[in-house]
């Protein structure tokens, strides 16, 4: 499979937007996390919402699901058309009573699937997506009392959600098969909401060549060669992920 970032920075970075990315296999594009950037972002990739087949959400914050509106709209109004939605089980009615109903409710449209075909997932479950793309929902920790997903695309790549740092769950996803890590980065200490450069540093490094680096703020340039063997993931770069 393959993945373009639309968008690589944390929920403050003016330079890059929103940590947001296209999923891509046979043609079939998959937008993981849709934040407040990700409208202008999609479009200068050049890409419009109608040529998105599915969008999948970690958790609510607004530089992950802040474009959802915009989403909705569209496609209602311009290409007549409900979206798939994937997001857990548990964020389906926030989302919709905490996030997007001031927006798009008018009458007679008052729920969440008025305006997505949602496809709600439990966590720990394996999901089809497309022949070709599984997806197993990870509750991974982020803010308190807050419910956020990471995800583990076809077994063996793992893209994490805002979380704090867990090194046992790495560890434990390379002992089960995982291959490629795609992990948020708060570059500067503490890390508080977010896995910190330091504490990712403390990974083996057999485990550091898998990761890649996503979600960092503006000064992420002050940083290249200061992340052991871990590598910065770049904005609208397509990567090629063996799954
Ligand atoms: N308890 C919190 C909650 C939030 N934050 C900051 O707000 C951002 C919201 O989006 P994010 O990408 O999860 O990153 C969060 C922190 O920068 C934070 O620093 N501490
Ligand atoms: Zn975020
Ligand atoms: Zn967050």
């Amino acid at each position: 499979m393959q993945i373009q970032m639309l968008g690589t920075g944390g929920a403050f970075a003016k330079k890059y937007s929103n940590n947001n990315a296209l999923i891509e296999v046979e043609g079939f594009k998959l937008l993981v996390d849709c934040g407040i950037t990700l409208p202008r972002s999609l479009h200068d990739a050049g890409y419009s919402f109608n040529d998105l087949d599915a969008v999948l959400i970690s958790h609510m914050h607004a530089d992950h699901v802040g474009g959802l509106e915009e989403y909705a709209f569209q496609m209602m109004f311009r290409y007549g058309k409900k979206p798939v939605l994937y997001i857990a089980d548990t964020l389906v009615e926030p989302l919709w009573e905490q996030t997007l109903r001031g927006g798009l409710t008018q009458e007679p449209l008052n729920a969440l699937s008025d305006f997505f075909d949602v496809r709600p997932i439990k966590e720990g479950e394996s999901y089809e997506i497309h022949p070709e793309i599984r997806v197993k929902l990870i509750r991974t920790d982020h803010i308190a009392g807050k419910l956020s997903y990471s995800f583990l695309f076809n077994e063996n790549f793992f893209y994490s959600a805002d979380m704090k740092f867990d090194g046992g769950l790495l560890k434990e996803l390379i002992e089960d098969g995982v291959s490629t890590i795609f992990h948020d980065c708060q570059l500067v200490s503490p890390g508080v909401v977010h896995a910190s450069l330091d504490e990712l540093l403390t990974l083996p490094e057999d485990i550091q060549e898998k990761v890649w680096l996503m979600h960092y703020n503006d000064n992420m340039e002050e940083f290249v060669g200061r992340t052991g063997k871990m590598r910065f993931v770049e904005q609208f770069a397509v990567y090629e992920i063996k799954t």
